[in-house]
């Protein structure tokens, strides 16, 4: 996250971490929101390589053991089925994880709260994005978790000539585009957004541009999580 501030220890208590094992050591590498005590929500980009994940919860410094840390490991991974690596600008950017034992629920790890189906929020919409990814472009991940105010940008402004033209699709969501944004390592988290006074999951990071993570009307483009509703639910019925 460039700009923003350190959040309030596990104030985003959906936020998770997940890790990939090398070396004898896991590392940070996308973040991912908590959506049944046995499912995780991430970018499918996040799990393009077959690595040994773990999800952590309730995390708030990804380097020091905080005493309200739980380590779980993934049995399952779910990538949409229309994801194409290739082809980052069709969208499909979301898979599940399922977890080999569940999160247990307590006040520094709760559930996301999803969209209905199809909803689309208006534009200047309140929403926040949560990451521990890098702080400036070409810099270093967050130790804490940090969040920045995003608001919502609307498709029409977002898919305009001299902000992300055609690359931006409709079940995509984009929210920023000043000084403040995501970057490298806050992929698969959540973009957290009030709606009649609840916070809900309304995107999954995606991609900034190749050009700076804040690159002027370039705003953060998020996954839009009520485009993917039914396919979700698909999943986590049937395994
Ligand atoms: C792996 C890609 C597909 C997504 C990756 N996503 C992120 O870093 C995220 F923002 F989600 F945290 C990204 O933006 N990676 N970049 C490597 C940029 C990138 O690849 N962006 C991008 C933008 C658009 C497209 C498609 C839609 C045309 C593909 C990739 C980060 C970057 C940014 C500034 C300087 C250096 C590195």
């Amino acid at each position: 996250v460039v700009g923003g501030e350190v959040a309030r220890p596990n104030s985003w208590p959906w936020q998770i971490s997940l890790q990939y094992l090398s070396g004898g050591s896991y590392y940070h590498t996308c973040g991912g929101s908590l959506i049944k005590t046995g499912w995780v929500m991430t970018a499918a980009h996040c799990v393009d390589r077959s690595m040994t994940w773990r999800v952590v919860v309730g995390d708030h410094d990804i380097y020091t053991n905080e005493g309200r840390e739980q380590y779980l490991s993934v049995s399952q991974v779910y990538v949409h089925p229309s994801w194409n690596t290739n082809n980052v600008a069709a969208g499909y950017d979301i898979a599940l994880l399922r977890l080999s034992t569940p999160a247990t629920l307590n006040s520094y790890v709760q559930l996301a709260s999803l969209p209905p189906s199809g909803q689309v929020l208006p534009h200047n919409n309140n929403c926040y994005i949560s990451g521990w990814g890098r702080t400036q472009t070409g810099g270093q991940l967050s130790a804490q978790l940090k969040q920045a105010y995003l608001p919502v940008v609307d498709h029409n402004t977002c898919s305009s000539s001299g902000w992300w033209g055609s690359t931006v699709k409709s079940s995509m969501v984009c929210a920023g585009g000043g000084s403040e944004s995501g970057c490298q390592g806050d992929s698969g988290g959540p973009l957290n957004c009030s709606v009649n006074g609840q916070w809900v999951v309304h995107g999954v990071t995606s991609f900034v541009s190749s050009s700076g993570c804040n690159a002027y009307r370039k705003p953060t483009v998020f996954t839009r999580v009520s485009a993917y509703i039914s396919w979700m639910n698909g999943v986590s019925i049937y395994q």
